[in-house]
């Protein structure tokens, strides 16, 4: 029989949400749709047909990459830069390859279905947004994050709030928590599409409605298993003492939820803040619930079991680090005459923007003069970065550089990385 994958249990929170609140009526916000999201949970499972545990049998190794959307093109263009080309025979096609990485399929997908697809092992590794593995992921032990900071795609998950009405003084999550607008009968509605539903707690309600003053009447107990709501912003919310809150959902352009009646308030991805501004809604301090950028993540079960994936994962994340370590990074070389290779040191190292990432290297320049071979002059070499370049050629020529040569870096291979070691040592390898 096929296993969920472990969900994660979420604090008891009651979020007072009903069928009957206004987003109902319109059509293209839902309000809690608890049925639909279980039914993907167990679709995602019985697709898979396979319990926690095990890996599907096949042999080549498979990366999910965003097919579509923001995160696409960004993606293949670090990989190029890693000098890890993804080889597409047509833009239609969902599989590719990469000829450096042998025995490896690239599949495109929507990033919330790479998320799913490592969950049920139709995937080992992919690349996609924090906040997706966030919301799809469900805390689920068995993704892994390789590299947590592949340095595009920043964005955060926040709550936004319009300028005007009742919020116009409102400026915190305090501030919002303390408003006396929100009650048990008049809860905040907040429209987001962060809505993964997190746990099977099963909540019973019991709905009695009064019909007018005379007639008191049980009109009918229904009894809703309600699979207790979202994870990211009822956990955010309850953490920072907002007691009556409701969730809807939305597939996009939340950002006119506020202005047409629907939501109090929205939990959203920002990045540049343009569409909060351009539709009068601000985030508020302390409202920001998530910070996200492009991360590498791997299934464990495919990093320990599947044959391949390990050493495949090690190169990927070798030239991610080594590439973004050399972004922005430049090679300076220069002559500099002097008596030796250590007062030559000296002189560098007394400035402040010149040495390098371990320290300048610095080599004899050999010439023949008066047929007698000496070095009286030295060649340096140091990393130096963009912000810093025009300052280290200016203290260079200060102490006596001349011939300054630079170009940029592609990689700069290192020790091996912190964050391998720290892979191995969480897959107790
Ligand atoms: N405004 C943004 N700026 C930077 N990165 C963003 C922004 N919005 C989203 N992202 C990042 O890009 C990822 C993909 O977003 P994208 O808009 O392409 O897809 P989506 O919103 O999930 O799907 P769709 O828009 O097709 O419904 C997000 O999960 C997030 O990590
Ligand atoms: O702060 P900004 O730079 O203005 O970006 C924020 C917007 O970007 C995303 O929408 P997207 O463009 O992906 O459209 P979507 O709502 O259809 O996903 C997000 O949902 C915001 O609406
Ligand atoms: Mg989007």
């Amino acid at each position: 029989m096929a296993v969920l994958p472990t969900l994660p249990k979420c604090p008891s929170f009651t979020i007072f949400s009903s069928s009957s609140s206004s987003s109902s009526s319109f059509p293209s916000y839902r309000t809690t749709s608890f049925w639909c999201c279980a039914t993907t949970q167990s679709q995602v499972a019985v697709v898979n047909g396979r319990s926690d545990g095990e890996i599907s049998q096949r042999n080549e190794i498979r990366l999910g990459l965003p097919s579509k959307g923001r995160m696409a093109a960004d993606t293949l263009d670090l990989l190029k830069d890693c000098q890890l080309s993804v080889k597409q025979s047509n833009p239609r096609q969902y599989v590719a390859e990469i000829p450096q990485l042998s025995n490896l399929e690239v599949w495109f997908q929507r990033p919330k279905d790479i998320v799913r697809k490592l969950l049920s092992g139709d995937l080992d590794l992919g690349i996609v947004g924090l906040d997706t593995v966030s919301e799809y992921g469900q805390e689920n032990e068995d993704l892994f994050i390789v590299h947590d900071a592949l340095e595009y795609g920043d964005c955060r998950l926040s709550f936004a709030i319009p300028k005007y009405g009742i919020f116009e003084n409102i400026n915190s999550m305090n501030e919002l928590a303390q408003m006396p607008q929100w009650t048990v009968e008049k809860p905040l509605r907040v429209a987001t599409g962060f809505t993964y539903v997190c746990t099977t707690e099963l909540a019973l309600t019991f709905s009695f409605f009064l019909l007018g003053t005379i007639f008191l009447h049980l009109l009918f107990l229904a009894i809703e298993f309600r699979l207790s709501l979202y994870q990211l912003g009822p956990k955010f919310m309850k953490e920072n003492g907002v007691k009556y809150v409701t969730f809807s959902t939305a597939d996009g352009a939340l950002e006119a939820a506020p202005a047409m009646g629907i939501a109090d308030a929205i939990l959203d991805l920002v990045s540049s803040g343009t569409t909060l501004k351009e539709n009068n809604l601000k985030e508020i301090e302390g409202g920001t619930v998530l910070e996200s950028q492009a991360v590498l993540v791997a299934s464990r079960r495919s990093l320990i079991q599947r044959k391949g994936v390990l050493d495949t994962t090690h190169e990927i994340l070798e030239r991610l680090e080594a590439h973004l370590r050399a972004v922005g990074q430049f090679t300076v070389t220069a002559n500099m005459r002097g008596s030796s290779a250590e007062e030559v040191a000296e002189r560098i190292l007394s400035q402040t923007s010149l040495s390098g990432l371990q320290g300048p290297t610095i080599s004899p320049v050999f010439c023949k003069r008066d047929g007698r071979v000496s070095a009286d002059y030295y060649g340096i070499v140091i990393c130096v970065p963009k912000k810093a370049l025009y300052k280290s050629v200016q203290q260079l020529r200060a102490i006596g550089g001349s011939g300054v040569l630079i170009s940029p870096l592609t990689y700069i291979f290192d020790e091996e990385t912190p964050r391998w070691r720290e892979l191995l040592a969480k897959l107790g390898l």
